[in-house]
C-alpha cells in the first residue's frame, strides 16, 4: 500500500490563474480521501497532479517513499476513472477490462481470467460479453472501474465517477465502490461536489475552496466540529444558520453574543467564554444547524424568537423559516476575499518556485487592498443580508400546531453552536 504526500503544491494556469494554492495533504496508505468542494475549487486539478497529468508550479508530490514530482504518469502506479469512463465501443465489456493487461503484453487467457475476477467483484460478470452500447450507464461505469482496477494500481483516483447516473444507481454503486476499495486496501482519492457521497464514502474529507483546503477530517469531524464557516455551510441540508454577532462581556466576565435585538448567553465555564472574555466588541459569526433549535413555550435566557414566515413539509421532516431580525450571512461569501487571478506573468514549472508564488500572492493581496479602498467591497466577509438568507431555518417536529404568522420562541443548545471569527475560522480549537 502506498500513501500520498502533497507538500505545498500549487498550480498556476497560463501564469495567472491559481487553480491549486499551496496545498499540503497527507493521505495514509489504504485511506479513502474525498476531495469535496464547489465547482472550480481545484479538485480535478489536484487529482491530475497526483496522477502526473499536470506539472506543478510549486511544491512536491510523494507517493510512498518515492519523490514523484517529476515521475511520468505510467510510472506512478495510479489508475484513474472519470465521469464518463469512455470505453472502446467495438470491444465487449471483458475486452475493455482486459485491455490494459493486453497492452502490457499479458497472455490473453490470463488477462481474460483477471478481467472475469474483477467483473465478479463489480457484479457485471453476466454482462461482460456485451458491447458498451448495450450496457446500462451503471454497467458501463462498472466496466470503466474494472478496467482501472485490473492492473492492481497502488493508487486509485476517481473524478465524479457517479455524476451521470440516476439517484438509485448512484447510491448502489457508491456503496459498492466503498466496499471494493476497502476490500482491496487501495489508497483512493475520490473527487465529488456531492456532500452525501463524501460523508458516506470517505475515511477523511478534504473540503476545498478557491484552490485551498479549508478543512480536513473524518466525516464526523468536519460535520460536527467544522473548522470554518464555509465548510460548515457546505455540509448539511438545510444549510447551517450563520448569524452575525458582537461579543459583549459583562463586569463579571459573562460573555454574551449580541445578535441585534436578541442575545445568546454562553455558559461561564464554556471554553468559548474564556476565549471571548478578552474580546468585548469583537464581531463574530455564530453558526447553528437547523436541529440546534427547539420551539418552546417556556421562557429562558437562551432563546431566540421570531415570526414563522413559512413552513415546509420535506417528507421526513418539517422545515420552518423564522423571520428573527437577525443579520444572516451566506456561507459561500464568508471570508472570501482572495481573487483567483494573479499578477500577469509568465510561469513555467521550473520558473515558478514556492517563493515566487508567495511574492505573487503578496502583490495580488496588495492590489486587492488598493482596489478595496477605491471601490465598494463586493467580497465583504459580512455582506448585507439578503431577503433570501434573512430567515432562521430550523427543523420542527411534524409541524405541531404551528401556523405561519405565529411568534415562535426557540431554545438554543449553545453546546451545538459554533463560533467563527469574521473570516469564518473557528475561534476555538477543533479536534482532528
Ligand atoms: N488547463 C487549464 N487552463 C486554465 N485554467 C484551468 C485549466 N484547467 C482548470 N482550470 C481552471 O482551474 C480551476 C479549477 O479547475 P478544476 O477542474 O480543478 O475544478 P473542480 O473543482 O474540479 O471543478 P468541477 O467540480 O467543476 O470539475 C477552474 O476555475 C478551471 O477553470
Amino acid at each position: 500500500m502506498t500513501g500520498i504526500k502533497l507538500d505545498s503544491v500549487s498550480k498556476v494556469f497560463s501564469g495567472r490563474y491559481v487553480a491549486v494554492d499551496n496545498v499540503s495533504l497527507d493521505i495514509a496508505a489504504g485511506e479513502v480521501m474525498v476531495l469535496l468542494g464547489p465547482s472550480g475549487c481545484g479538485k480535478t486539478t489536484l487529482l491530475r497532479i497526483i496522477a502526473g497529468l499536470e506539472d506543478l508550479s510549486a511544491g512536491d508530490v510523494w507517493l510512498g517513499r518515492t519523490h514523484a514530482t517529476d515521475l511520468p504518469p505510467r510510472e506512478r502506479g495510479v489508475a484513474l476513472v472519470f465521469q464518463n469512463g469512455a470505453l472502446y465501443p467495438n470491444r465487449t465489456g471483458r475486452e475493455n477490462i482486459m485491455f490494459p493487461l493486453r497492452m502490457a503484453g499479458e497472455d490473453p487467457a490470463e488477462a481474460g481470467e483477471k478481467a472475469d475476477g474483477v467483473a465478479r467483484i463489480l457484479r457485471i460478470d453476466t454482462a461482460v460479453d456485451r458491447l458498451p452500447r448495450t450496457l446500462s450507464g451503471g454497467q458501463r461505469q462498472r466496466v470503466a472501474i474494472g478496467r482501472a482496477l485490473v492492473r492492481q494500481p497502488r493508487i486509485f483516483l476517481m473524478d465524479e465517477p457517479l455524476s451521470n447516473l440516476d439517484a438509485t444507481l448512484r447510491t448502489e454503486l457508491r456503496q459498492e465502490i466503498g466496499a471494493m476499495v476497502r476490500d482491496l486496501s487501495v489508497t483512493t482519492v475520490y473527487v465529488t461536489h456531492d456532500q452525501i457521497e463524501a460523508l458516506t464514502l470517505a475515511d477523511r474529507i478534504a473540503i476545498m475552496r478557491d484552490g485551498r483546503i479549508e478543512d480536513v477530517g473524518t466525516p464526523d469531524q468536519v460535520y460536527n466540529d467544522p473548522a470554518t464557516a464555509f465548510g460548515a455551510g457546505f455540509l448539511g441540508t438545510p444549510r447551517i444558520n450563520l448569524m452575525s454577532a458582537t461579543v459583549r462581556v459583562t463586569a463579571h466576565h459573562r460573555v454574551s453574543l449580541d445578535l441585534g435585538d436578541q442575545t445568546l448567553a454562553l455558559p461561564p465555564l464554556d471554553r468559548r467564554s474564556l476565549i471571548l472574555s478578552r474580546h468585548d466588541g469583537a464581531r463574530v459569526i455564530v453558526g447553528a444547524r437547523s436541529d440546534a433549535f427547539t420551539p418552546t413555550s417556556e421562557r429562558d435566557e437562551n432563546q431566540l424568537s421570531g415570526s414563522l414566515r413559512a413552513l415546509e413539509f420535506h417528507g421526513n421532516q418539517w422545515i420552518a423559516f423564522v423571520a428573527s431580525g437577525i443579520e444572516m450571512l451566506d456561507p459561500d461569501l464568508v471570508g472570501q476575499a482572495r481573487p483567483r487571478h494573479r499578477a500577469e506573468r509568465s510561469h513555467t514549472r521550473h520558473a515558478v518556485q514556492r517563493a515566487s508564488v508567495r511574492t505573487m500572492l503578496t502583490n495580488v493581496a496588495k492590489a486587492a487592498l488598493h482596489r478595496s479602498a477605491a471601490a465598494p467591497r463586493t467580497n465583504d466577509p459580512h455582506p448585507p443580508a439578503t431577503h433570501r438568507r434573512s430567515d432562521l431555518v430550523i427543523e420542527v417536529d411534524s409541524g405541531n400546531g404551528l401556523a405561519t404568522g405565529d411568534t415562535v420562541h426557540l431554545a438554543v443548545d449553545t453546546a451545538r453552536v459554533h463560533i467563527f471569527d469574521e473570516q469564518g475560522r473557528r475561534i476555538d480549537r477543533v479536534t482532528r
